[in-house]
């Protein structure tokens, strides 16, 4: 049975709710309540074609995982897809898409990126405004965020003279796998949002560049996607776990990751509460207020001023909508989780090394120690959780200073605010195995952008080691660097 554009149109409400993907018909209606992003999401398409941002944002095999095969309810006829067709061609480019081509065409060629800042400058220029504001925004004020980038900058070095550098050597080992760096990509999610080809241009660079991928729970390719992009079944790597609230679902994920060879799993535990992203509320609001624009353009074949106007005057009476892109993601989650529980759950169905990721104090460093997992990510979330949260850096200060030991019982890592080679060189020489780079700051580049920021870290890795008199990270040690506070007294008093 085949359907026509008209059939599909008469079930749009919550009562029955009809939605067209990739020219198929769904039945979503009793899907609604349980929808990881909320009901509303969905009934803004109810009774139409919800493919564009259906897979900006989805897996593509949530549909068959999540809905049962009966309400898979069968094509479009053909009508119907040329009409969905030709209104695509017509619905012509929306002034950021003609921005974001112009860019594009603008953008330096790659030769001429020098460091990470340049590369996320053209970032910033090329992507998408719903994009940019997901990838940049942070807590509140963004202070922790800025102070991450900026914490660098109070650790100076004490370089070692006359010692022989040659043949210097930056590689190393993450929990046991070759890394040719220091450097992993932490997680982040929904990179399709940035680049079409998503989470994959991040596994083949990372491929080729021998680093290791750390993928979040909320990717938007599937985990076995991101798996078949690996250059070889050997390319390590790792799975960042939103824990689901109910365990035996959680547990399912695990083990599908397990079992599609992801080396290790790092439990996020600093994202049980929305940080207040306001860059990103403020983008949902505009794309749903674009969305209700077009709607009502077609319906009165116009969209004035002065309409867009009443439209705004009605927005501002309704309740709003705080969640933005990144709401949707935590709704599910589990805000229960603690160390007497959560870990040896964690431990007992998996065999994989355990990471977890969001330690912010010496004391919950110290607790994951006793707690046995094998690894720690210092990580406030990149600033995009709870303001004034201390940046990682100085949490690692704080650890070396308070509890040197716990460095002898788990790997330690750090990331937020990694921008140079002697920022990770600091993190190294404090007790740090290696550093997490979170913000896809070379998504204007696809997988090559991935390939040349390794190419400039690793560049400037060596040249620090060199100058600092070291051939290999395990020389890089506490004495080679001194905290520095240079703030002038009079502002302390
Ligand atoms: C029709 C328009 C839809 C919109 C605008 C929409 C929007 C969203 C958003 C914003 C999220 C949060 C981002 C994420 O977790 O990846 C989300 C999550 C999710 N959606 Fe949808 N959605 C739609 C339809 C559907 C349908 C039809 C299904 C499946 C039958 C579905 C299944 C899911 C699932 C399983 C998640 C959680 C993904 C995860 O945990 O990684 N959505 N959706
Ligand atoms: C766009 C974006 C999405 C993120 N998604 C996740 C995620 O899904 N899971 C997670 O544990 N951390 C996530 N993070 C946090 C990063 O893993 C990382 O801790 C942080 O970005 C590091 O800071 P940096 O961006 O300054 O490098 C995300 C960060 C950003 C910027």
């Amino acid at each position: 049975m085949s359907y026509a554009l008209q059939d599909v149109a008469e079930h749009n409400s919550s009562k029955s709710c009809w939605i067209i993907i990739r020219n198929k018909v769904y039945d979503v209606t009793d899907f609604l309540p349980k929808h990881p992003g909320g009901s509303g999401l969905i009934l803004q398409f109810a009774g139409h074609d919800a493919t564009d941002t259906f897979d900006l944002i989805h897996a593509p095999d949530i549909l068959e995982s999540y809905l049962p095969k009966s309400k898979h309810l069968g094509a479009i006829d053909s009508i119907a897809a040329s009409a969905l067709q030709a209104a695509k061609r017509s619905r012509g480019k929306t002034e950021d898409e003609l921005r974001m081509e112009r860019e594009q065409a603008a953008k330096p060629p790659l030769n001429r990126i020098l460091n990470l800042q340049e590369m996320e400058n053209v970032a910033r220029r090329v992507l998408s405004r719903r994009a940019l504001a997901f990838y940049a925004s942070a807590g509140d004020d963004e202070i922790s965020y800025q102070e991450n980038g900026r914490a660098f900058s109070r650790f100076f070095f004490l370089p070692r003279v006359l010692r022989p550098v040659s043949g210097t050597d930056p590689s190393t080992t993450i929990l046991g796998f070759k890394s040719s760096i220091p450097v992993f990509v932490s997680a982040a999610s929904l990179a399709k949002l940035g680049h079409p080809l998503g989470e994959a241009n991040i596994t083949r660079g990372a491929g080729h560049t021998g680093i290791i991928q750390m993928v979040s729970s909320s990717a938007s390719l599937s985990y076995a996607q991101i798996a078949a992009s690996r250059l070889s079944p050997n390319q390590p790597l790792f799975f960042q776990l939103y824990k689901n609230k109910d365990d035996a679902q959680a547990e399912r994920r695990v083990r599908e990751v397990e079992r599609l060879g992801y080396n290790a799993i790092f439990l996020t535990v600093d994202a049980v509460y929305l940080g207040n992203r306001e860059r990103d509320i403020r983008s949902g609001w505009e794309l749903n207020d674009l969305q209700q624009m077009r709607k009502e353009g077609v319906k009165k074949g116009n969209s004035t001023p002065k309409e867009l106007l009443r439209m705004q005057e009605d927005l501002e009476v309704e309740e709003v909508d705080l969640n933005g892109t990144s709401g949707a993601l935590l709704l599910n989650d589990d805000v229960n989780m603690t160390w007497e529980k959560t870990i040896p759950w964690l431990r007992s169905v998996t065999k994989l090394p355990i990471g977890v990721k969001g330690i912010q104090c010496v004391e919950d460093a110290v607790l994951a120690a006793e707690a046995g997992v094998d690894a720690i990510l210092l990580s406030n979330h990149g600033g995009r959780q709870l303001e004034y949260a201390l940046p990682p850096i100085e949490v690692l200060h704080k650890l070396r200073m308070e509890r040197p030991d716990v460095f002898a019982k788990l790997e330690v890592y750090i990331d937020g605010g990694v921008k140079r080679g002697t920022d990770v060189v600091k993190a190294l020489c404090l007790g740090a195995k290696a550093v997490g780079l979170g913000r896809h700051r070379f998504q204007a580049y696809g997988a090559v952008g991935v390939v040349k920021t390794v190419q400039i870290l690793e560049r400037e890795i060596v040249s620090c080691m060199r100058q600092l008199g070291v051939r290999k990270v395990e020389e890089l040690v506490p004495q080679l660097v001194e905290r520095v506070d240079f703030e002038p007294i009079s502002s302390k008093l």
